[in-house]
């Protein structure tokens, strides 16, 4: 076809969804997702969940990592403060320029920064380079042997304060065991398992983790 999965999706969305409607953006990727090809949002329920913390917690400033096609950005975002922003990371060059369409196309340009990069090199740059001084959410959700490096990272760089959640995606599929030992292990995060489907798949079954850093910074 010529295509990848990523661009015929962002084609429906261009032709399905309202320009500059969040939530017509998510409608619309989920139904592309379930009528026409799968692809790796977090999706309804887990969706649901962080739409749950990003009210509760009302955080200024967020930071993902897997950035993908935009769809959590997105669904971060529409539900950010005027002030707040989100930092997401992708450092798969054809999914950034796909995510920073999307992320037009919401009408979310002005809250939401894509950045092509790796994403330890970032996280040692976000006070320097990126004016942060310390990260409210942080959505994990990239290569998932990775989230432990970036995990310890972000902790070296004091990007954490008390009441900071980090939110983990795919912790039973793929999988992220390590960190799981790691963050479960921690005395310094308060950690949460929530049992829920696999993004378009009613009957698998993955997880996400909610930790609460408790820590002393
Ligand atoms: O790793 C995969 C994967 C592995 C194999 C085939 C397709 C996807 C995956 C699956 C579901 C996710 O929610 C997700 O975030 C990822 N990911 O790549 O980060
Ligand atoms: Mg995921």
């Amino acid at each position: 076809k010529g295509t990848t999965r990523e661009q015929r999706a962002l084609k429906y969305l261009k032709e399905h969804a309202r320009q500059g409607d969040p939530d017509s953006v998510l409608e619309t990727f989920d139904e592309f997702c379930r009528t026409q090809e799968w692809a790796m949002n977090a999706a309804e329920e887990k969706g649901d969940i962080l739409d749950e913390i990003v009210r509760e917690l009302q955080p200024t400033t967020c930071l993902e990592l897997g950035t993908y096609c935009g769809y959590s950005a997105v669904r971060i975002a529409r539900n950010l403060s005027p002030s707040a922003r989100l930092i997401t990371i992708e450092v798969n060059p054809d999914y950034a320029a796909v995510a920073r369409e999307v992320v037009k196309l919401a009408g979310l340009q002005d809250k939401i920064e894509v950045i092509n990069l790796d994403s330890a090199d970032v996280i040692r740059e976000l006070k320097n380079t990126y004016d942060v001084t310390k990260l409210d959410l942080v959505f994990l959700d990239h290569w998932k042997y990775l989230y432990i490096r970036d995990i310890k990272l972000i902790e070296e760089e004091k990007l954490l304060k008390k009441g900071s959640v980090v939110f983990a995606d795919n912790v039973i599929i793929p999988g992220a065991p390590g960190y799981l030992e790691y963050i479960r292990g921690s005395k310094n995060y308060k950690s949460t398992f929530y049992s829920v489907h696999f993004e378009y798949m009613d009957d698998m079954k993955d997880g996400v983790e909610k930790s609460v850093y408790i820590g002393d910074e």
